[in-house]
């Protein structure tokens, strides 16, 4: 049996706010692995999101050379809008010897109780949260707080200076900055 943490999310692209997250609650809270799942169709976002082979790619190269952060592309090859209560009854489905721990910031944990069957998900998979600013961890449903630094990163503030073309280093790993560039993403057209 494994301890297995979730994180999903768009990742357009994937910054070292979402690797600082993972590798603090990996320890923390002594998990096996921490599994990035990016979403095909985020449930709640308005805005179009960069091609999933892109944001797959980008997650892929970020994460290499951790042992404990996989990829789980389930929700791309699933199609449709990504709600997490049918990743999780899937993957608990495919793994039922794994627990599984849903990281999310601070802007999702004010946000739970507008997700799609919060009632049954809060059933089915222990939510962690963590901070972020401008936002509280505080919520009426069961979601473990694991402190972080606080890291001011968000992917849009990262699209903006890309879009501008102002640097980005430190911000995400050379190898997705390095990406970003051969295919040309997130420039102004
Ligand atoms: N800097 C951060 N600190 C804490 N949590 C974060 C941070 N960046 C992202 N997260 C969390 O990671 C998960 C995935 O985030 P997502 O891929 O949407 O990135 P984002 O930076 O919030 O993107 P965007 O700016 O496009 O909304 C969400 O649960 C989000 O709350
Ligand atoms: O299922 C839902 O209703 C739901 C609502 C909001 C967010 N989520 C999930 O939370 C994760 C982070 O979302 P985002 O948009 O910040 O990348 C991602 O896996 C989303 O699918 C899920």
């Amino acid at each position: 049996m494994k301890k297995i943490g979730l994180l999903g999310g768009t990742f357009d692209p994937p910054h070292i706010g979402h690797l600082i997250m993972a590798e603090e609650v990996c320890e923390k809270l002594q998990l096996d692995e921490v599994w990035f799942i990016p979403v095909n169709v985020p449930p709640h976002k308005e805005a179009s999101t960069t091609h999933g082979e892109h944001r797959l790619e980008m997650v892929k190269r970020a994460i290499e050379g951790n042992k404990h952060f996989k990829l789980e592309p389930i929700e791309l090859k699933r199609k449709g809008i990504s709600y997490t209560v049918d990743t999780v009854k899937q993957l608990k489905d495919k793994h039922p010897k794994h627990t599984f721990y849903f990281i999310i910031g601070a802007d999702m944990v004010e946000y739970l109780p507008k997700w799609h069957q919060i009632k049954e998900l809060v059933q089915l998979v222990q939510f962690v949260g963590v901070n972020r600013t401008g936002y509280k961890v505080k919520s009426d449903f069961n979601v473990i707080e694991v402190p972080i630094p606080f890291v001011d990163i968000s992917s849009s503030q990262i699209r903006d200076r890309v879009g501008e073309k102002i640097t980005t280093k430190y911000w995400l790993p050379d190898s997705v900055r390095r990406y970003i560039r051969e295919q040309d993403l997130y420039g102004k057209k």
